[in-house]
């Protein structure tokens, strides 16, 4: 499907996904350059809607699932469709479309510290803006409109025209979210989004992803490699072990003895956030 042809840059602003959509994996391999086989033969379907936790250890191939569903990586073999977009055949202008319906959420934040939150956040609109108008900084009303209403969903509407570097990291991962919601996607991916925050910080960036799904029943997919957290904050679990899925079910329920087969060792203390 060619979505240039429903979303002609030339012509205004581009719409907005009318999501939420499911996300499909199929057959999927991933082998870097250096031979690294990252994802083996991965096939799931995640329903429009569902709040998912991919969880597993380092180097288990969590990111790397996640930036093959937005187009930052190319599967070796197998396809990945994301709603209505094939990503894993789209390129260049086709591709930077579809990744405008997929909001992602990062370990790191990957704000700009020196620029307002206001102007962080409006960073998610650019996907929908024409590029004259992204180029000359001019957003419209509606834009503007769309970010206060981002930034006041996760609590962040008082400090809008702070810093983004003087936030806390909760703070700023508020603002991450608020970035990623102001650009209306149908889908939110987030990888690792409260390993560097501290326990009650991380819990409370966790329930704003749950209530956000909640609320829009957009569709959740996040990267976790702690138990409590996938088991409280998400319905579904997937679990990755060397690039293979091990595990597909229900996250509340999921027992110690699945996260050890998840894991391929005992759990462990660090294996928990903890309150
Ligand atoms: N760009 C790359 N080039 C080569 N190998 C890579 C690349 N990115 C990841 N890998 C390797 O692919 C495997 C899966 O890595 P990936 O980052 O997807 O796992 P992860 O579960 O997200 O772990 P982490 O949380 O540590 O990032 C690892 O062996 C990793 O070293």
């Amino acid at each position: 499907m060619n979505d240039l042809t429903t979303r002609p840059e030339a012509e205004g602003d581009m719409p907005s996904a009318s999501g939420p959509w499911p996300v499909e994996l199929d057959d999927v391999t991933v082998r870097y350059p250096n031979g690294v086989v990252a994802l083996k033969n991965v096939s799931l379907t995640v329903g429009a809607g569902e709040m998912v936790a991919v969880v597993g250890l380092s180097g288990s191939g969590k990111s790397t699932m996640i930036r093959t569903i937005n187009g930052l990586v190319a599967p070796t073999s197998g396809s990945v469709r994301v709603g209505p977009h094939a990503v894993s055949e789209l390129r260049g202008r086709a591709l930077r479309h579809a990744r405008g319906d997929i909001g992602m959420i990062f370990q790191g934040f990957n704000l700009a510290d020196r620029a307002s939150v206001f102007h962080n956040a409006l960073v998610g609109r650019f996907s929908h803006m024409p590029t004259w108008r992204t180029t000359l900084g001019l957003a419209t009303e509606a834009d503007r409109a769309m970010v206060m209403r981002s930034l006041d969903s996760v609590g962040m509407l008082e400090k809008v025209w702070h810093r983004a570097g003087a936030l806390s990291g909760g703070q700023k991962q508020r603002v991450a979210i608020a970035r990623a919601l102001s650009q209306e996607p149908a889908v939110m991916l987030a990888d690792e989004p409260v390993a560097s925050l501290d326990p009650p910080t991380a819990h409370s960036v966790m329930a704003d992803l749950a209530a956000i799904n909640a609320s829009r029943g957009l569709t959740v997919l996040v990267n976790l490699h702690l138990m409590d957290l996938a088991r409280q904050y998400t319905t579904r679990m997937i679990g990755l072990r060397a690039g293979e899925v091990v595990y597909d079910g229900p996250a509340a329920s999921a027992t110690d003895a699945d996260f050890e087969a998840i894991y391929g060792r005992p759990v462990q203390a660090r294996d928990r956030l903890g309150e």
